[in-house]
């Protein structure tokens, strides 16, 4: 059995976060494990609050996980701080994990911070450096490399510069583009561009888009995939998730975690 890590916070809500990454890796048939940095008390309609855990408390979860299981691939979601962001890198190389996924979460959809905004230096110099794969959004993307991003020729100029960064591949997410028909995630291996294209879906309900997504490529690595192909699959798991989405609550609703598995399974 593949066994999959995320280091991410707690969503109460189920629709993204830690509960988004595991439903995730149990859809992709990967053994899904967490190492829980925050708890938030969260719904469909934002962030209520946020309560981050320790240093100490962070690293034994990771620890108890690499002294008796093993990890094949791993994911990074809300890492919140700093202190959490150093001690997560430690482990890294502690371990010597290489499959290493970095969802670089800042600021929820409902415009709660995730990330300490001094932590972002941390994450450049600590952590990006030993990742395999960035998955950042534009606004994200925006922020790590400090620069506006209003084009495609802008999306390909940040991606040779995360590659600067250390990171050896990236994937700029299209979900905050501003084409109303189509959404286009940027892959970039420090070679080629790869344009990952697919239909826009016209709905409210995008709750954890980007950390299934992660997660989804994470689960794929685990498994022995290569980059671009788990990027690939990646990209049709989320397709269908939010093609299927959960009208749930009264804001953002949640994907759909099923439906992948279920159009695969209606295929074979
Ligand atoms: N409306 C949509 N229709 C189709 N695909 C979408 C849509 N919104 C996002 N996506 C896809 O979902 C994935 C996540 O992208 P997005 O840019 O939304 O990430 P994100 O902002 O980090 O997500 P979140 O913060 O909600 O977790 C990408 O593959 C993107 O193309
Ligand atoms: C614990 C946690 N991790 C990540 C997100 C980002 O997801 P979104 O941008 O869809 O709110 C979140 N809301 N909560």
């Amino acid at each position: 059995m593949r066994k999959a890590l995320t280091i991410a916070g707690s969503d109460s809500g189920g629709g993204a976060g830690i509960q988004a990454d595991l439903k995730t890796f149990q859809e992709l048939e990967v053994y899904g494990m967490s190492a829980i940095t925050a708890i938030t008390a969260q719904n469909t309609l934002g962030v209520q609050a946020v309560y981050p855990l320790s240093v100490e408390a962070v690293v034994e979860q990771i620890r108890s996980i690499a002294d008796d299981i093993g990890v094949d691939a791993l994911k990074t979601g809300m890492l919140f701080n700093a202190d959490i962001i150093q001690a997560v890198s430690e482990q890294i190389i502690l371990n010597n994990w290489k499959n290493i996924v970095i969802d670089p979460v800042m600021i929820a959809k409902g415009g709660a911070s995730l990330l300490q905004q001094e932590a972002v230096s941390a994450l450049k110099k600590k952590l990006i450096p030993l990742s395999l794969i960035i998955t950042p959004n534009i606004p994200e993307a925006e922020v790590i490399i400090d620069m506006e991003i209003k084009s495609i020729k802008d999306k390909e100029e940040a991606a040779k510069r995360f590659i600067e960064l250390g990171v050896k591949n990236v994937v700029i997410k299209g979900g905050h583009d501003t084409d109303p028909l189509e959404t286009m995630d940027l892959f970039y291996d420090g070679y080629e561009f790869a344009y990952l294209k697919s239909k826009r879906i016209n709905t409210e309900n995008t709750h954890g888009t980007g950390c299934t997504f992660s997660a989804a490529i994470t689960a794929e690595l685990a498994k022995g995939k290569k980059v671009y192909d788990a990027v690939v699959t990646a990209k049709d798991f989320i397709q269908a998730a939010i093609e299927e989405n959960i009208p749930l609550g009264n804001g953002h609703g949640p994907t759909n975690h099923w439906a992948y598995k279920k159009r695969s399974s209606l295929i074979k």
